[in-house]
């Protein structure tokens, strides 16, 4: 009997069909074209899941880390299939080089959540062990898949404690809000901020949720108010800029978002117009939760000063559903992420537990991952 919470959409799976050719592929749900259009991809090539990661059709950490981890095994199943179709085997030497060509390709597609890096490093450690052992490119193949499977596996069950331990937060009655989305549709399971509320409403507390659209490109609108509603979860949309004053009117209890990568001291990397949020969260006495796995925690860094954040098109600003809504020339700024300082943050709940100032040994304590290895990418 599997009485666990089941996600409300799959946003990344393999497939495996032998009457397809190629037999595998990566699948994901197409997130630019939601709410309007359910379009599921089916990718066969390493460069599509880097344009699919660039272009937002997948996004948020944990499911850009999965993504980027079965993108790896992807490339080489795809390599290993192109040498049998013309007759050739591959070597050993070409595996590896393409393993690694393929980690820096996706490394680069975007900078913030840590994640991504993470999960490609230890897919490369994966690989590595398996290399002392044997040299065999079938093992390899085998090995690197395994691994992929594993890391969605892991991250699926992370959303579930998450949620069990982020619903303690969470009050009959409660009215919520949240920014960006840190549902489903962000990860392989339920979700991380919204694992919580899912969490809460299967054990009965009547909430509410108020949800900000996130411009510039709307994952609230689009993406979280589509989850929550197919999910039953009562929420109201509002615009980032409603935020405040439905804080005042004392219509929001707690704050739940998600992060795109937190320093050893508790600062938070997280989807633009989080800062604000939670400015005014202090201002209003409002408790601000951060919910992410250990693999959104970058020991390497001690504060959020070194996040970098990625600057993304202007076009993302100036335009609205295809329409231009400024004057041309006009100069523009798109940082896609802010880093809100650790002393704005109520608590930071991970699978491990619910961490409380001072951050820097309970993180430590909670995750005892290290991240040092991932800038060997960057190199
Ligand atoms: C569990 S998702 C956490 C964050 O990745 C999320 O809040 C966010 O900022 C996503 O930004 P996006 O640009 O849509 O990838």
């Amino acid at each position: 009997m599997d009485d666990q919470l089941q996600p409300p959409v799959r946003t990344v799976w393999w497939n495996e069909d032998p009457s397809a050719t190629p037999s595998f592929s990566l699948g994901l749900l197409d997130q630019t074209l939601l709410p309007q259009q359910v379009v599921e991809l089916s990718l066969t090539h390493e460069l599509a899941v880097a344009e699919a990661i660039t272009s937002l059709r997948v996004r948020g950490a944990p499911a850009i880390g999965v993504t980027a981890a079965f993108g790896l095994a992807l490339a080489l199943r795809r390599i290993v299939y192109d040498y049998e179709q013309q007759g050739h085997e591959l070597s050993l030497a070409l595996a590896q080089e393409q393993l690694f060509r393929t980690a820096q390709l996706l490394r680069q597609t975007r900078p913030t959540a840590v994640n991504l890096a993470w999960a490609l490093e230890r897919m490369l450690l994966a690989a590595q062990s398996v290399l002392v052992e044997t040299s065999s490119v079938a093992a390899l193949v085998e090995r690197v898949q395994m691994e992929a499977h594993t890391i969605a596996a892991e991250d699926a069950a992370a959303c579930l404690q998450m949620g069990r331990y982020g619903a303690s937060l969470i009050v009959d009655g409660m009215s919520l809000l949240t920014h960006c989305n840190a549902g489903a549709l962000a990860t392989s399971g339920l979700g991380s901020a919204l694992a919580p509320i899912y969490t809460a409403q299967r054990q009965g507390k009547q909430l509410h949720v108020y949800v900000d659209e996130t411009r510039p490109v709307l994952q609230g609108a689009r993406l979280t108010a589509w989850e929550l509603q197919r999910s039953q979860v009562p929420c109201t949309l509002i615009t980032d800029n409603m935020a405040g004053t439905f804080m005042r009117q004392g219509k929001i209890q707690a704050i739940f978002v998600g992060a795109d990568r937190i320093t050893a001291n508790g600062d938070i990397a997280n989807k633009i117009g989080t800062y604000s949020v939670a400015v005014l969260a202090q201002a209003h006495g409002i408790p601000l939760y951060v919910v992410a796995p250990c693999s959104t925690i970058d020991l390497a860094l001690e504060t959020g000063d070194g996040i970098p954040i990625e600057q993304r098109d202007p076009g993302e600003v100036s335009s609205l559903g295809g329409q231009m809504i400024a004057p041309l020339g006009v100069a523009i700024a798109n940082p896609a992420f802010d880093v809100t300082p650790h002393h704005l943050i109520s608590a930071i709940i991970t699978e491990k537990g619910i961490a409380r100032s001072p951050y820097v040994q309970t993180l430590q304590q909670m995750c005892a991952i290290s991240n040092e290895k991932v800038s060997s990418l960057d190199e």
